[in-house]
């Protein structure tokens, strides 16, 4: 699983798309993500596509118009499907020479340029909807930082349960209730309890909060009973995405135990479009250290690899537009900013933890990773975080401030990683504003 670097991710590939290389694009010819989209408000078919700078290419059309040949044409096949879940069980190796065919068929001067040309749709004009359709969906609680701090709030005497340094806990979430970016969700409703209450009450959620994450397709699943050993994790591997773990604190802190987050976290799950591949994050790939003083991981989880480059240096950030600062054309306040190098477990080992009872993961699976709050304060991925528990509001540049979530309020999470010597590669953008709860 060693991240191998390919020729492409040089950075100085150009391409003949002009918008993909203007500094700052998310999308340049090193990126090359998945989504699944169509024109806006037509009436056709949903299909795979691949971003490049402003446009997409069509794998529909690249399938139609026989731009490729043998595998590479078998894998553009498969995306041009309304889910991507075929192209995803095709395995790396198909995603990898259509990435690679499509990485050349971009390139300046590439003889395939007339073909390609005719198979880009401009994102301006483009919907998209969820790029796979996700069998199950399990929520993973990787960030250390996260951990300890809201386990403060929900368990002031033992915030950080022992089991934390040893297993990757998760949860099973809800697949129903994720939506692609962009969509609005009603203010969930549920059972909440004032401390001093004797009763709960049904009613509206006073505490809505955000939990910026990333999402994890599973490409390539296991058979039942079959684990996933950690060095063949990252194979099984489609790509990553950002991904919004709405959630009720209120309901959630009634009625969490003993089973976990139920109610409160299944309302809605926003995903980013976009699905970046593994191979594209390859430069990005970062050690995974433990603090000298904490418990190594069991032999399962761990790998020279992981060790050497399990982490990834994703740079996160939150940002907040209230319906004031979207009347007044405000754009929206970064609230957090943070990268997920410092989760405490590795993508390789959620996979690898969570086929260890023989369990299986299909494709188009996902896996949160949990919130992803870094070491300090402004860092922090949760409104219950930054705000220490609705007891010290964050001021906005228009002068409002806020603790949880207003009807109105939309949230916006970005994601991308840069350094000196390899190209930007970037998420675009999640999306989800919140509705009042209905009546
Ligand atoms: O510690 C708890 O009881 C609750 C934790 C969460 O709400 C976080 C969760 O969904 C997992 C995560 O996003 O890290
Ligand atoms: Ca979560
Ligand atoms: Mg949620």
């Amino acid at each position: 699983m060693t991240p191998l670097l390919n020729e492409t991710h040089d950075p100085a590939l150009r391409s003949w798309v002009a918008s993909a290389n203007r500094s700052g694009t998310d999308f340049p010819i090193q990126n090359l993500p998945f989504a699944v989209f169509r024109r806006r408000g037509s009436a056709e078919a949903w299909r795979g596509g691949v971003a490049i700078g402003e446009q997409i290419v069509d794998l529909a059309a690249v399938a139609q118009a026989g731009v490729f040949s043998g595998d590479v044409a078998q894998a553009a096949q498969a995306g041009a499907q309304d889910k991507l879940n075929a192209l995803m069980a095709l395995g790396q190796g198909a995603w990898s020479a259509l990435r690679l065919a499509l990485s050349r068929a971009l390139r300046e001067g590439s003889p395939q340029q007339a073909a390609l040309q005719a198979c880009l749709v401009p994102q301006a004009e483009a919907e998209y909807d969820l790029p796979a359709r996700i069998g199950d969906y399990t929520d993973f609680y990787t960030s250390v930082h996260h951990a300890t701090n809201i386990g403060k709030q929900f368990r002031p005497d033992n915030p950080l349960l022992p089991n934390y340094k040893w297993v990757p806990i998760g949860y099973h979430g809800r697949a129903s209730s994720i939506v692609v970016s962009g969509a609005a969700f009603h203010r969930p409703k549920g059972q909440l309890k004032k401390p001093d209450a004797e009763a709960p009450v049904l009613g509206a959620s006073q505490r809505l909060d955000i939990e910026l994450e990333l999402g994890v397709f599973i490409g390539t699943g296991n058979a039942l009973g079959d684990p996933i050993a950690i060095t063949e994790a990252e194979p099984h591997v489609f790509g990553i995405c950002l991904l919004n773990d709405w959630s009720a604190r209120d309901i959630q802190g009634w009625e969490y135990q003993p089973l976990g987050p139920f109610l409160s976290k299944n309302f809605a799950t926003s995903i980013s479009p976009w699905v970046v591949t593994l191979e594209a994050l390859a430069p990005y790939r970062t050690a995974f250290e433990r603090p000298a003083d904490d418990p190594q991981p069991l032999p399962y989880l761990d790998s020279p690899a992981n060790r050497a480059a399990g982490a990834i240096d994703i740079q996160l950030e939150v940002g907040l537009q209230t319906q004031a600062m979207r009347e007044a054309g405000l754009r929206d306040a970064r609230i957090s900013a943070t990268s997920y190098r410092h989760a405490y477990w590795t993508v390789a080992q959620m996979v690898t933890h969570h086929t260890v009872n023989g369990c299986n993961l299909q494709p188009g699976d996902l896996l949160g990773t949990g919130t992803l709050s870094g070491p300090t304060l402004d860092q922090a991925a949760a409104l219950i975080e930054l705000t220490l528990g609705g007891k010290q509001p964050l001021q906005l540049p228009n002068g409002e401030s806020r603790t949880f979530l207003l009807d109105g309020d939309a949230v916006v999470l970005r994601g991308w990683c840069e350094k000196a010597g390899a190209a930007r590669i970037g998420f675009g953008e999640c999306w989800g504003t919140v509705l009042p709860a209905r009546p």
